[in-house]
C-alpha cells in the first residue's frame, strides 16, 4: 500500500504540491485528474521518491520512501514510474529493452519473464524491432512491460494516454486493467482527460492549484462534484447560478449566488417542457448530438439529444429536467 501524507512541494515561491495525502491499495486503480500546471507530474515524482518532498512523507507498506537527498541513486525499486516520453533505450530492440530491466536475473526466469510481458502488453509482432520503427502505442506498451517487469508493488504512469490514437487508448486500458487484476498492482495514473480516468479508475481525485480537492469513486465524483472546478474537469457540466434555476420551473431555497450542476444528460427534449430556448450550436458525437440552448441572456445550456434528432440551429425547442438532477456545489470555484 502506497501513502502520502500531507506532501508539500514547494519550488522557491511556486507551491506545486499542497498538502496532498492519499492511499492507493494493492490491485487498485486510481486516475488522478488535473488541469495544466496543477501539479500531477509533482506529485507523481514526489511519490516515486524521485523529488524531495518540502514537507510530509510518503510510505510504502508503512515504510518511508527516501528522497533523492538521502540515497545515491534515486527512487525506490518497488515503485516504477513510467513518464510521458518513455524514455526507451533507442539501439536495442523493443525485446532486449524490457529484458534489460531483469539483467540481474538468473537467464531462464529472465527470459519466461519477457515472454509473459510481451504476451500481456501485446508486442509480440514487434518485439524484434528498435524504438523508431514502432508506434507510439507500442512503445508506451514497451516502457510499461519494462516499468513491471520486476513486478513493482506500485506503478505511477504520467499522462499514458495522452499521444494515442482511440484504439491504442483502449488497448493499453484494458492492458492496464488486466496487468492490475492479475499482479495486484497498485497503480496511479495522472491524465487531463476525464473520461480515461472516468472509465478505468476504482477512485478518482481531482487536483487544483496542488491541492486535492475531491477523492471517490468515478460516479459520486461524477454527479456530485464539489466545486465548479471538479465540475468540468469530469465531463460536461451545465453550471447555473440558484437565482436563474426558478426559470427552469425549479423552486429552492438556496442563496441567489449558489452554484447547481446539471450534467447535459439531465435535460431532455419535451413537447410538454417546462422551459426551453433557442439552438445556439449543436455538435455531432457519433452516438449522441450535444446541443446548446441561449434561454436567455444569461443562461446557456447544454443538453444531450440522440443523433438521429434532425435539430438545427434557430430551432426554439422545449425542455424538461427532474429536480434532482441539480446538484449544488459547496465548494467555491
Ligand atoms: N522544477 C521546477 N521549478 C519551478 N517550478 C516548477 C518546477 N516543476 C514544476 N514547477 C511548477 O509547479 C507547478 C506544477 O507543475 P507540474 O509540472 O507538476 O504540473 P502538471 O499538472 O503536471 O502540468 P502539465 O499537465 O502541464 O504537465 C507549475 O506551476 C510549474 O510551473
Amino acid at each position: 500500500m502506497l501513502e502520502a501524507i500531507q506532501l508539500v512541494k514547494s519550488f522557491g515561491d511556486v507551491t506545486a504540491v499542497r498538502g496532498v495525502s492519499l492511499v492507493i491499495k494493492p490491485g487498485e486503480v486510481v486516475g488522478l485528474i488535473g488541469a495544466s500546471g496543477s501539479g500531477k507530474s509533482t506529485l507523481l515524482n514526489l511519490l516515486a521518491g524521485l523529488v524531495d518532498a518540502t514537507e510530509g512523507v510518503v510510505k510504502l507498506n508503512g515504510e518511508r520512501v527516501k528522497g533523492p537527498s538521502e540515497q545515491l541513486v534515486p527512487g525506490h525499486a518497488h515503485i516504477k514510474l513510467v513518464h510521458q516520453e518513455y524514455q526507451l533505450m533507442p539501439n536495442v530492440s523493443i525485446r532486449e529493452n524490457i529484458s534489460y530491466a531483469l539483467r540481474f536475473y538468473e537467464k531462464r526466469y529472465q527470459d519466461f519473464r519477457v515472454e509473459q510481458l510481451i504476451r500481456l502488453c501485446r508486442l509480440e509482432s514487434v518485439q524484434h524491432r528498435v524504438p523508431r520503427q514502432v508506434s507510439g502505442g507500442e512503445k508506451q506498451r514497451t516502457a510499461i512491460a519494462r516499468a513491471i517487469a520486476e513486478k513493482p508493488a506500485v506503478l505511477l504512469l504520467d499522462e499514458p494516454f495522452s499521444h494515442l490514437d482511440l484504439p491504442n487508448r483502449e488497448l493499453i486500458r484494458s492492458m492496464l486493467l488486466d496487468l492490475v487484476r492479475n499482479e495486484k498492482t497498485a497503480c496511479l495514473f495522472v491524465t487531463h482527460d476525464s473520461m480515461d480516468a472516468l472509465s478505468i479508475s476504482n477512485r478518482i481525485g481531482i487536483l487544483q492549484e496542488g491541492q486535492l480537492v475531491q477523492m471517490g469513486a468515478p460516479m459520486d465524483v461524477y454527479r456530485r462534484p464539489y466545486n465548479a472546478y471538479v465540475a468540468q474537469m469530469t465531463g460536461p457540466a451545465n453550471l447555473v447560478r440558484a437565482k436563474h434555476l426558478p426559470l427552469m420551473g425549479i423552486i429552492h431555497a438556496y442563496q441567489p449566488n449558489a452554484l447547481a450542476c446539471i450534467r447535459p444528460e439531465h435535460i431532455r427534449l419535451s413537447d410538454r417542457g417546462r422551459f426551453g430556448g433557442t439552438v445556439r450550436h449543436v455538435f455531432f458525437k457519433g452516438a449522441y448530438c450535444e446541443v446548446e440552448v441561449e434561454m436567455n441572456r444569461f443562461v446557456n445550456l447544454t443538453f444531450l439529444a440522440p443523433s438521429n434528432e434532425k435539430i438545427k440551429v434557430g430551432d426554439v425547442l422545449g425542455l424538461e429536467m427532474a429536480p434532482d438532477a441539480v446538484h449544488w456545489m459547496r465548494g467555491s470555484s
